[in-house]
């Protein structure tokens, strides 16, 4: 292409030559390397720099997604020229060179003739005296690097033949070592930079060659399909031979191994090697740890320190290195038959890579990514969110003027082509959940060491109280007991004394009486004649002393008395403190268990999310690992499709293990606990986990055992979010596959919960889940008046409203059902009387859809009419319906023999049938 009108196609015309460089191939390679490294940095850079919507990858915008950010660039590009060969030496010693290369400014001119040129500006120009170590630092390394952080990378070398291209990718440089190429040096870079007890890197080393993949590490393996995951984009070869590679030397060995190997099946195919792309491709795996926090809150007086836990991650990069065949013109090279093909084949191949490069570099809506292998397998590789690079070689002899302009233009296109970076890595979800169990375990012991230490605490202040009341229950009794004692003998000693004293008196009395101060009295008695005893005058003294003392000693005993009882007043009262201090302490133990409770749910939240990550972690690495592939992962609607879906089977058993172990992990309990968590977007997480484990059978009885049934019917119930609906609904449709199962639903008043849970829905797979419950109950022979009476009839035939026609399917079958046990009844004499489906308004429909486009509707409504014409009761309906048609043309074109028989009999059988046909002259035979 002329420089004229825009020469230099990088967003800028020729002249102004400025180059938008966010991501440069920089010819520091510290420089580049620190500037790369800053970029990725960026948690989530702003769209700002990004000049497309769509990421601009041969997989189109497959896989960008919001909130999915990556570090914007663009496909970096440098051309290469080889030096002049001895042939070139000789036949273009006369001529100049059609190239002059301008490295300084990074451009390149391309000679139109003697006087006039053609400028071009690419991202690195590298001159024939450049180095195969500069080759890779200003190329390769910043590719390189980005792998090592977890990025996709690809560098990839075109041109036309015999210019250099394995040269600049391939050399092994076993003779000398400056001359090793980009896979070697690269690969030296990543052994240097990983940690092998962590990390690990293996390779897979393929040809691609007219249009079939061919392992070079095991040539046998020799037609590889490539699998591309519908959802991310990404692009996987899983037959290919993965090697892991420890150290250089037998990355080397592997090099040869694949030379050699492709050497002869070369040989063997009758061509040379540049006749084939040959792809090495690098794995790299890197686990990053995570760095745990620590946060402190204020609870109350309390403070709590809470260590977050981040888990490591696990950043996956990819490098692609592709050495393009070499491009050829048919016409020139005068290929004829084989070779014919095979120039027809790797034109085809690199036309369509340079289609798809010209789509992407203008923007287009399509990209024809699938008409080539070539363009199949670069998919996720090509700008997109890889890190890019070209190396455009070239020769410089006049004569290949035309290639050497083609190859040009097809970097220059390839430089417009975006690509947003996006990091490949996972949370190592296992590693944290091993980490939460062991800091609940740490917790746990805590908490029980707390508990003890408070119960022994209020053990020891009883035993205290205890020792205390008793022992001044002990003192008061003696001091009682002292008092007593001590009066009784005073009391004693006091009688003694006035015995003594009496006698003493009686004696004195005796011997000779003195008569002192006689009162009235004594006079009177005297002259009477009656003896008159008087007390001398001390002993009345000494008496009255006695009685004196005798009531200070009482005074004194009573003031003890009432010491003793202040004292026992004052026990009684620490006692009371002592048992509101126990009351503290009960109420901090009680205080405790609620926070353990609250710890406990805390950690069971966690747990479950962590069960959806790692389920989801689990869906993503395996369709990332591409055994995978084809599946889409979205909860119970995969699982129930990958249960239903036989071709999916291998995959489906492992994440029925996953989920079986993530099951075993956290506890049915718990889970169905969460249904009932305030927090809707942990009801949604638990009632999704609950339909994963109900699609499984051999979960259901579990499920059903502990109340899992019941909580589900109560989120129809009680929750008012369609996707509680939708899920909760799917789980009780597979758990009404049983018949067990199908009589607890509607001992549960499961059928009005569905009727009502149809009639609200407005999400076609709400409904497609309610009517699939439905569906099931309705083949239980027992259950058919209580679904009549529940309304479930009329709910099916509600739901018709979306034609949907995954929903129409669900119905169908439960009429066709519902239609079917109704005949056996019918049959065994359990049931008189016209269908309940007929009463229910069901065959206007019935009748219409018994040719419905849609196979699984057809059939059900088919069988269906078919079970209803078994009874005579229903043929005059059926007649005025319009279902005597449709039964004759069931007969006649229905693709199912057992159908068609069954269509056969009842016309055959039913005389009011017999005789419409006969009045309307129909011949059905
Ligand atoms: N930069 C260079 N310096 C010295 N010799 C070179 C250089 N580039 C290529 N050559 C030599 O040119 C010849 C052709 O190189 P090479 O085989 O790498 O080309 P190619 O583009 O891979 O060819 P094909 O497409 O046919 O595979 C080889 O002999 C190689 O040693």
């Amino acid at each position: 292409m002329s420089n004229t009108g825009g020469g230099y196609r990088n967003g800028v015309q020729k002249g102004t030559v400025k180059v938008d460089r966010p991501l440069s191939l920089n010819s520091n390679p510290k420089s580049t390397s620190s500037s790369f490294k800053s970029k990725t940095s960026l948690a989530a850079p702003t769209a700002s720099g990004v000049r497309r919507s769509s990421t601009g990858s041969l997989g189109g915008s497959i896989g960008a997604s919001k909130g999915d950010a990556g570090v914007p660039g663009r496909v970096r590009v440098a051309v290469r020229l080889r030096p002049r060969n001895g042939e070139e030496l000789v036949t273009d010693a006369d001529f100049a060179d059609c190239v002059e290369l301008q490295p300084e400014l990074k451009r390149l001119k391309l000679r139109r003739n003697n006087w006039d040129s053609d400028t071009y500006e690419f991202d690195e120009v590298l001159t024939e005296f450049a180095s195969q170590k500069r080759v890779y630092e200003v190329v390769a390394k910043p590719v390189v690097e980005s792998v090592l952080d977890g990025y996709n990378g690809t560098i990839m070398a075109n041109g036309q033949t015999g210019t250099g291209k394995t040269y600049t990718l391939g050399r092994l440089g076993e003779e000398d070592t400056a001359a090793r190429g980009i896979m070697v040096r690269a690969l030296e870079d990543i052994l240097a930079e990983i940690y092998p007890e962590t990390d690990s890197i293996s390779i897979s080393y393929l040809q691609l060659y007219m249009e079939t993949i061919q392992d070079l590490l095991d040539p046998a393996n020799d037609n590889i399909s490539i699998m591309e995951d519908p959802k991310t984009g990404d692009v996987s070869l899983p037959g290919a031979t993965l090697v892991e590679i420890r150290d250089q030397q037998s990355f080397l060995e592997l090099l040869r191994l694949g030379e050699a190997h492709r050497f002869a099946a070369n040989t063997k195919l009758n061509t040379e090697s540049s006749r084939s792309h040959a792809i090495l491709m690098v794995h790299v795996k890197r686990t990053v740890k995570g760095i745990d926090s620590v946060l402190s809150s204020e609870n109350g007086n309390k403070s709590h320190v809470v260590k977050i836990l981040k888990p490591s991650v696990v950043r996956k990069g990819k490098l692609l290195v592709v050495d393009l065949a070499g491009s050829e013109r048919i016409d020139k090279s005068g290929s004829e038959g084989h070779t014919l093909e095979e120039a027809k084949s790797i034109n085809l191949s690199l036309s369509a890579l340079g289609k798809c490069i010209n789509a992407l570099a203008e923007n287009s809506a399509h990209v024809p990514v699938r008409d080539s292998k070539l363009t199949r397998l670069l998919r996720d590789s090509f700008g997109g969110t890889a890190r890019t690079s070209l190396v455009v070689t070239i020769g410089p002899s006049p004569r290949h003027r035309g290639e050497t302009a083609s190859t040009i233009m097809f970097g220059q296109r390839a430089m417009k082509v975006e690509n947003m970076l996006k990091i490949k890595e996972e949370f190592d979800y296992k590693s944290l959940s091993r980490r939460l169990d062991i800091q609940l375990d740490k917790l746990i012991a805590e908490h029980e060491r707390q508990q003890k230490a408070s119960r022994d605490e209020v053990e020891r202040i009883t035993i205290e109280a205890q020792k205390r009341i008793s022992e001044a229950e002990r003192n008061y009794a003696d001091a009682s007991e002292k008092e007593r004692l001590k009066y009784q003998k005073d009391y004693l000693e006091s009688m003694k004394n006035l015995e003594e004293q009496w006698a003493i008196d009686q004696q004195k009395h005796g011997s000779g009486r003195t008569t002192v101060g006689l009162n009235d009295d004594s006079l009177s008695k005297m002259s009477s004649g009656e003896v008159v005893e008087v007390p001398a005058a001390e002993e009345f003294a000494e008496v009255k002393k006695l009685l004196q003392n005798e009531t200070l000693l009482r005074k004194a005993a009573e003031e003890e008395i009432d010491n003793l009882r202040h004292q026992l007043v004052q026990w009684k009262r620490s006692e009371a403190a002592g048992n509101s201090e126990m009351l503290n302490l009960r109420k901090l133990l009680e205080d405790e268990a609620h926070q353990k409770q609250k710890l406990e749910e805390e950690i069971a939240i966690l747990q479950s999310r962590l069960l959806q990550l790692s389920f989801d972690a689990d869906l993503t690495r395996r369709r990332l690992d591409g055994s995978g592939a084809g599946i889409v992962p979205g909860g119970l609607d995969s699982l129930i499709s990958e249960v239903k879906n036989p071709q999916l089977k291998d995959s489906g058993d492992a994440e029925k293990a996953s989920v079986a172990k993530l099951f075993e992990q956290v506890g049915l309990q718990k889970i169905l606990s969460l249904l009932e968590a305030e927090d809707a977007d942990i009801r949604i997480h638990a009632v999704k986990v609950v339909a994963n484990l109900a699609a499984e059978e051999a979960n259901q009885e579990r499920i059903v055992e502990a109340g899992g049934l019941a909580s589900l019917l109560m989120l129809l119930k009680s929750s008012e979010d369609e996707t509680i609906h939708r899920v909760a609904a799917g789980a009780i449709a597979n758990l009404a596959m049983n018949e067990t199962n199908q009589e607890l639903i509607m001992a549960q008043g499961g059928i009005c919960l569905l009727s009502m849970t149809a009639a609200n829905a407005k999400d076609p797979q709400t409904l497609r889940m309610v009517a699939g419950a439905i569906a099931n109950l309705c083949g239980n022979e027992k259950l058919q008046m209580k679904l009549r009476g529940g309304g479930g009839i009329k709910a099916l035939l509600g739901m018709i409203r979306c034609r949907h026609p995954d929903v129409l399917a669900q119905v169908a079958r439960g009429i066709a059902n519902f239609a079917k046990c109704e005949s056996r009844a019918s049959t065994q004499g359990t049931k008189t009387g016209k269908s309940l489906l007929i009463e229910d308004g069901a065959l206007p429909w019935i009748v219409q859809n018994t040719n419905n486009e849609a196979s699984p509707i057809r059939r059900h409504v088919e069988l269906a009419l078919c079970h209803l014409a078994q009874h005579e009761v229903n043929a005059k309906d059926m007649i005025s319906g319009g279902a005597l048609w449709e039964l004759v043309r069931i007969l006649r074109d229905c693709s199912r023999e057992d159908i068609r028989s069954l269509a056969r009999r009842t016309l055959t059988s039913s005389p009011t049938f017999k005789a419409e046909l006969k009045r309307l002259r129909i011949d059905y035979g």
